[in-house]
């Protein structure tokens, strides 16, 4: 048994490795600090070295076993890496946490150009499919696995101003759907989180400014900014023992509140 946020929590994922994408900072970072407290060896990634060394600098100062390299998701060589690194250090995957995201556009819709909509597909959709596709036959060795795609309640119903990336992380709902019954055979289970307006870089235009957060907060379930520890709880049971029945299911995890915001 550990202590997580004041919980005494059994190390469930023992003897499992991870591989999290985007985890140095942010729900990334949650997501793989708790997978290592609840047992996991852990690869972190990011696109920038010195982001992976001050990552993991903080985690190994916890105690936690962690590894980490560079990876830009978008790259193929970056992918193969990541797994070899993963296969090489701790001997295979068990789970993959696709956390990574851009998104290069507010406006209008149709004021979105072919490049921002490549840029958001590829990063968003297709590095997601391709990790995938890349770690299942390593999973299928161990006997199985675990793969945790991070959606986002704009994927239900559009953010306004945020069109394209929206409609990525609904496609993500959608893969997450037409991948798990694929998987099944290999016993690997594939689930979704779907967090709401969570304390992070990626969404500070909406809580930095008190004013901003206050108008959300009126229609939030739970009158308050959720944090990114929030979310990786839910990514640590959907990869555990405990969710072994548990495949093709999206988890929201935004106070009650919806992409109205
Ligand atoms: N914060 C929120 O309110 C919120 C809400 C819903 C969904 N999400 C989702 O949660 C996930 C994590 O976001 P976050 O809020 O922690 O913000 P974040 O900005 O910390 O995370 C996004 C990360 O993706 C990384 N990234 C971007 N392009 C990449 C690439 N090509 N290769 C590797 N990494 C890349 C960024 O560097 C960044 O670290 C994202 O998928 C985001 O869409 C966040």
């Amino acid at each position: 048994m550990q202590s997580v946020r004041g919980i005494q929590t059994p190390r469930k994922l023992e003897g499992k490795v991870a591989l999290v994408t985007a985890s140095s900072e942010g729900i990334g970072l949650a997501i793989a600090r708790r997978l290592a407290q609840d047992g996991a060896r852990v690869l972190i990634s990011s696109r920038k070295q010195q982001n992976v060394d001050k990552a993991l600098q903080e985690l190994k100062k916890e105690g936690l076993d962690v590894e980490g390299t560079v990876c830009h998701v978008g790259k193929n060589e970056d992918r193969v890496k990541l797994v070899d690194y993963a296969v090489k250090k701790f001997g295979g995957v068990d789970i993959l946490v696709s956390n990574a995201a851009v998104n290069p556009f507010f406006g209008n819709m149709l004021d979105s150009t072919e490049e921002v909509w490549d840029k958001i597909l590829d990063i968003n959709i297709k590095a997601t499919f391709l990790l995938v596709k890349l770690v299942a036959p390593k999973m299928q060795e161990r006997g199985g696995g675990s793969i945790v795609i991070v959606s986002s309640i704009g994927g239900f119903a559009p953010f306004p101003a945020l069109g394209p990336y929206s409609v990525s992380k609904t496609a993500l709902l959608g893969l997450t759907k037409a991948l798990a019954p694929e998987l099944t055979a290999q016993n690997i289970r594939v689930n979704c989180l779907a967090p709401g307006l969570i304390r992070t870089k990626f969404s500070s235009a909406l809580w930095k400014d008190e004013s901003v957060l206050d108008q959300l907060k009126i229609k939030l379930g739970i009158s308050r900014i959720g944090e990114p520890e929030e979310c990786a709880g839910i990514v640590s049971f959907l990869c555990s023992p405990d969710a072994s029945y548990i495949t093709g299911e999206t988890v929201v995890v935004s106070g009650g509140g919806n992409s109205r915001l």
